[in-house]
């Protein structure tokens, strides 16, 4: 799913507008009975106080018609127009004169602020800015936007956060209204995905307002949202008459003394995600334990016990992962430097692979267009400086990858692979992931699929899907403690499956009312 950007979704407005012969008006009047209706089959009457705060542009209008709507249904309904400027939008006005003609009269707030009090069981409908937001708000603004926040009311903004710009950081934390939950319209907003951002809001849903599809498959969009659909369409079947010549042989380089587990869960995973033969170069001291954990994976070892000294691939090998528990010892950094020089198979890297390579920065050159690079933030600053916002980080990441014409994979609770100037964003995933290991799964599962003739950033979106899913099925019987990088590689399976379910059409009714009522 596309993420479009402000000017974007202002674009989508007037195609739609006038694709269709509708006015901007009833664009407005479409979005407010979407959010009325989530609202009322929740609601059902009940006669809880409703606060509906609005601002004066278009996302304000937007609040108008959705008090309008709960007065004519008789919600307990009190409205305020926080009047922060006197360019009021066009559709404001006349959802301004719709309430009045129903008698509904807002209180106005400027800067002399008169507010009432919030109950904490009350419900607040945030309608303050949306995407229109272009810069900080006044201090007397952001004094409403704090009294919202102490209410300890439920608070659900329309469209967007108040205060959360689309391709910014908000510069105070107070600048920005914390949502219980967000009804988003049409696509995704860009800072519902990014840890400083993401955290102004519980959870967020879409609603569909019917932009036009068309403009919005041909938008050129800088991120993509990754779910299902987009996965199950990389999907590669596999053939009746294949053998396990046709998936490929990768090798995973990596290990050293007390950091063999590292290179079993990779090479195990690169095995479960499909690939036809792995074979795992490690120091000596690796071979009994990746003999005995891991029949189907053959071992080669290097002539050191304790670190790698130099890098032998076996024939026919087509990808080659590079860098879970390697170490930084100063043998194995002569042994990359080495293998880069001859080697010309795309590569994954991973963990001191790139630990190595920020200490190493010249090596960088010598990695082939075409590889995949699979950092955690804290490893994604070693190789680039640090940022001093997500979205700066973003950048800084697009960046990356154009420079080494490769798949950036930037880890994190909503992992983003960048290649070719677009970020695709991962939907999957949970915080029991959070646990050693889990970063060597993902590295041996991009392996694998790269070896069974995945492109590299089809590989890089997959793996990454397909790791967070297998982690989603999991907690669902165990939890988030118990989940380990192990039951992660035990769950691809699932995940695979999981892709291809269908949705029965009395299910998916059942599901939403589930999801309702959470
Ligand atoms: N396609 C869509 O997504 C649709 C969006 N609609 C709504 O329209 C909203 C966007 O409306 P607008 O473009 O009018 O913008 P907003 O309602 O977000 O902003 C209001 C106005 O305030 C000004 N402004 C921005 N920052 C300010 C600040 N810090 N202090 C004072 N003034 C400031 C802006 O110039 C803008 O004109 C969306 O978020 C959504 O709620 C719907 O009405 C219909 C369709
Ligand atoms: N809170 C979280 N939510 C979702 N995914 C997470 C979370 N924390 C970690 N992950 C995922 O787990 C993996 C951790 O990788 P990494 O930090 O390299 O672990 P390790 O070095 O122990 O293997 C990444 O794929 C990351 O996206
Ligand atoms: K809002």
């Amino acid at each position: 799913m596309k993420i479009l950007s402000a000017k974007q979704v202002h674009e989508a407005d007037n195609f739609t507008i006038q694709k269709y012969g509708i006015t901007s008006d009833m664009l407005m009047e479409r979005a407010a009975d979407q959010v009325f209706n989530w609202i009322h089959s929740r609601l059902q009457g009940n006669p809880i106080k409703i606060h509906v705060f609005c601002g004066i542009g278009n996302n304000g209008g937007d609040g108008l018609a959705v008090a309008r709507m709960l007065k004519e249904h008789d919600y307990n309904v009190v409205v305020y127009v926080v009047n922060y400027s006197e360019k009021r939008s066009k559709d404001f006005l006349i959802n301004l004169d719709r309430l009045k003609e129903r008698k509904l009269w807002p209180e106005f707030i400027d800067e002399n602020l008169h507010l009432t009090s919030i109950g904490k069981d009350d419900v607040v409908i945030d309608a303050i800015f949306g995407i229109g937001l272009n810069r900080d708000p006044e201090p007397w603004v952001v004094k409403v936007l704090s009294h919202i926040n102490a209410s300890g009311a439920f608070v659900l903004s329309v469209d967007i956060p108040s205060g959360l710009f689309m391709e910014q950081a908000p510069s105070s934390e107070e600048n920005v209204i914390k949502a219980d939950v967000v009804l988003s319209f049409q696509t995704p907003k860009l800072s519902f995905f990014l840890p400083e951002t993401a955290s102004y809001l519980n959870h967020w849903e879409l609603l569909d307002i019917g932009l036009d599809p068309e403009f919005i498959y041909n938008a050129p969009t800088e991120y993509q949202y990754i779910g299902k659909p987009e996965v199950a369409a990389l999907y590669r079947p596999r053939l009746k008459f294949s053998h396990k010549g046709t998936y490929g042989h990768a090798l995973i380089v990596g290990g050293s003394y007390g950091k063999i587990g590292a290179v079993q869960l990779a090479a195990k995973a690169t095995l479960t995600v499909g690939a036809g033969l792995v074979s795992t170069y490690v120091p000596a001291c690796g071979y009994m334990p990746l003999q005995t954990a891991l029949p189907e994976v053959m071992v080669i070892t290097d002539e050191q016990n304790k670190q790698i000294s130099a890098v032998e691939v076996p024939e026919k090998v087509n990808v080659i992962c590079l860098g879970m528990g390697l170490g930084l010892h100063d043998d194995t950094k002569i042994a990359l430097t080495n293998f880069l020089k001859k080697n010309k198979l795309p590569l994954a890297l991973d963990a001191d692979a790139l630990n190595l390579l920020s200490a190493n920065r010249q090596l960088l050159k010598l990695v082939p267009e075409g590889s995949v690079f699979t950092p955690h933030p804290k490893e994604f600053e070693r190789l680039v400086g640090t940022w001093s916002s997500d979205f700066e980080k973003l950048e800084k990441a697009k960046k990356f990858s154009a420079q080494t014409k490769s798949v950036l994979v930037l880890k994190g609770a909503h992992t983003i692979c960048f290649y070719n100037g677009v970020g695709y964003i991962n939907s999957t995933g949970n915080p029991g992931m959070a646990t050693g290991g889990s970063g060597d799964v993902l590295a041996g599962m991009v392996t694998g699929l790269i070896a069974q003739g995945y492109d590299v950033l089809a590989a890089s979106v997959m793996a990454t899907y397909l790791h967070g899913l297998s982690a989603d099925i999991a907690v669902t019987t165990i939890g988030y403690e118990a989940l380990t990088a192990s039951k992660i590689i035990e769950g691809i399976g699932a995940a695979f499956v999981e892709l291809f379910k269908r949705e029965q059409p009395q299910q998916q009714g059942q599901q939403q009312q589930e999801r309702a009522e959470q």
